[in-house]
């Protein structure tokens, strides 16, 4: 498992972005062989979204050829809710981007059989032979997409309770009022992701502190479900220094000192 530690937010959202970028490149995507990227939400992707919309804005990336499959989507709320997943998807990627609308996956919360709904969604995954990159945020209890602690680690697409600490975290986007906030969601499970061929989990500021600490520092367990990444043979976590807090300062040294090539690159990106 990498660890890239930048020194602030904005250096990592372009370093996670212009990668994204290159690999989009490299791949050389076609209609028939469309490049699969997998998606998360919450404030920890919007910087790497923003500089990815820049560098299609300056004609020099295309998500025509792109397929996307996001991570997760709440219970119930309607898909124009401001504080739905689909919403936010559109706002601060989807509507400034050149992605045809038919390449685009988010769960149905409201589908009339949810969990119909996850089977499809996986088979869909399937059917279009996987997904090449899916980046990703955690919550700060570790959850990966929703899946809270105590998820399987082998878990697949499904209906999740969510836990009062998600709850608490989200109400800021809904007036601060925890009973606005969905009680369940529809998410990827923690197999989803992993069964991805690159997995990139963005984790920022001084909240994610003791997750990342428990992902990098201990070794795997199902409290903290990022933590599986440690088994993925190309998983890798872009954070800041604020999020390195609890980390040992020979763990922080040990990580900047393998890495110092990469993070000097401030990559450029090649496309
Ligand atoms: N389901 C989402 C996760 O996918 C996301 O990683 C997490 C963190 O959000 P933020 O990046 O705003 O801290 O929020 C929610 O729980």
């Amino acid at each position: 498992m990498r660890i890239l530690i930048h020194e602030n937010y904005q250096q990592l959202s372009k370093w996670t972005a212009y990668h994204i970028a290159n690999k989009i490149a490299a791949f050389n995507p076609t209609p028939e062989k469309p490049f699969v990227l997998g998606l998360p939400t919450g404030s920890s992707p919007v910087g790497v979204y923003t500089e990815l919309i820049e560098l299609v804005k300056q004609g020099r990336l295309s998500f025509q050829n792109v397929v996307t499959f996001n991570m997760d989507e709440y219970v119930g709320i309607p898909e124009d809710h401001p504080q739905s997943y689909h919403y936010f998807m559109d706002k601060h990627l989807f509507n400034h981007i050149d992605i045809p609308r038919e390449n685009i996956n988010i769960l149905n919360g409201n589908a009339p059989d949810l969990e119909k709904e996850c089977e499809d969604y996986e088979k869909k995954i399937e059917s279009v032979g996987g997904i090449h990159l899916f980046m990703g945020g955690i919550g700060p209890d570790g959850h990966i997409a929703f899946n809270e602690p105590g998820s399987s680690l082998k878990s697949k697409t499904r209906i999740k309770t969510l836990t009062y600490d998600t709850i608490l975290a989200n109400s800021r986007f809904f007036d601060n009022d925890v009973k606005k906030v969905p009680k369940t969601a529809l998410t990827v499970g923690v197999d989803t992701v992993m069964q991805a061929d690159e997995v990139v989990i963005i984790i920022n500021g001084y909240n994610k502190a003791r997750a990342l600490q428990k992902v990098v520092e201990e070794g795997i367990n199902h409290m903290w479900t990022v933590s599986v990444l440690q088994l993925h043979p190309k998983g890798m976590i872009v954070c800041d220094e604020d999020a390195t807090l609890e980390l040992k300062v020979g763990t922080v040294k040990y990580y900047k000192d393998i890495e110092k090539e990469e993070l000097k690159k401030i990559p450029e990106f090649k496309g």
